[in-house]
């Protein structure tokens, strides 16, 4: 059963307890902000919050999954990344006393529970186990932006869209993409997309079919993927 509105505070507490940071908190701090905070519930494309709003409060993915985006000035959406249940969203601003720094939106059905600044600080203040967990999770997701900064300045948009290919197909080798999605992961115009894919369909590297685009030439595409250290 989802987890949302009208749930015991037990519950609440238990599905706290399996985040990656909160999760180290003692049981009665988990009690705590399952008392101060309150069920959020998105439904598919719904907005929880836009880059430059202010934040005043954390949520953790109890259910479902959030996807995190910025449009760059261009007006071209960005996808940073998705986060799912046991995650927690929102916790930038609540850390440095910022602005949102990008908009999260509901990629599936979403089940959150928004826990006050304050309420949270206090908790991590008393337990430095949950705060180095949380030291960690903004490592690791400074490590994600680093690896895609350099993918970005040192692929072309072949080498990424190949890469996205590898990442994305099922057993069968079907990616189950549109090319107007392809383009918007990569951040990259249709147009280009389109005509990269011709190109590759024209060398027998991929195929369009009805259930979506077949990879073919998986070791080339490959190969491309790996960047210019490739051989
Ligand atoms: N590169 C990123 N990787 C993972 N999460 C991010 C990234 N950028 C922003 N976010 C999340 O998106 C949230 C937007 O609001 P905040 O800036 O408060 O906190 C941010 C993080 O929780």
């Amino acid at each position: 059963m989802a987890i949302g509105e009208g749930e015991p505070l037990e519950r609440i507490a238990a599905a706290l307890a399996r985040g990656e940071v909160l999760g180290l908190l003692p049981e009665e701090a988990r009690r705590r902000l399952a008392r101060t905070g309150a069920p959020v519930d998105l439904i598919p494309g719904e907005l929880l919050c836009q880059a430059g709003d202010p934040g005043d409060a954390v949520y953790v993915i109890l259910d479902g999954e959030l996807e995190v985006r910025r449009l760059s000035a261009a007006g071209r959406e960005l996808r940073l990344v998705a986060l799912g249940p046991g995650a927690l969203a929102g916790e930038m601003a609540v850390l440095d006393g910022g602005a949102r720094s990008a908009d999260i939106v509901a990629s599936r059905r979403a089940h959150l529970w928004r826990v006050p600044r304050q309420a949270l600080l206090e908790a991590l203040e008393a337990e430095p186990r949950a705060l180095l967990a949380l030291v960690a999770e903004l490592s690791r997701r400074l490590r994600a932006v680093n690896a895609a900064l350099e993918a970005r300045s040192t692929l072309d948009l072949g080498g990424r869209l190949a890469g996205l290919l590898m990442a994305e197909q099922t057993g069968r080798g079907l990616v189950p993409l549109s090319q107007g999605e392809l383009a918007r992961r990569l951040g990259a115009s249709r147009e280009k997309v389109n005509r990269k894919l011709r190109e590759w369909s024209a060398s027998g590297w991929v195929e369009t079919t009805p259930a979506g685009l077949r990879i073919l030439g998986e070791t080339r595409l490959r190969a491309l993927s790996a960047g210019p250290w490739s051989a």
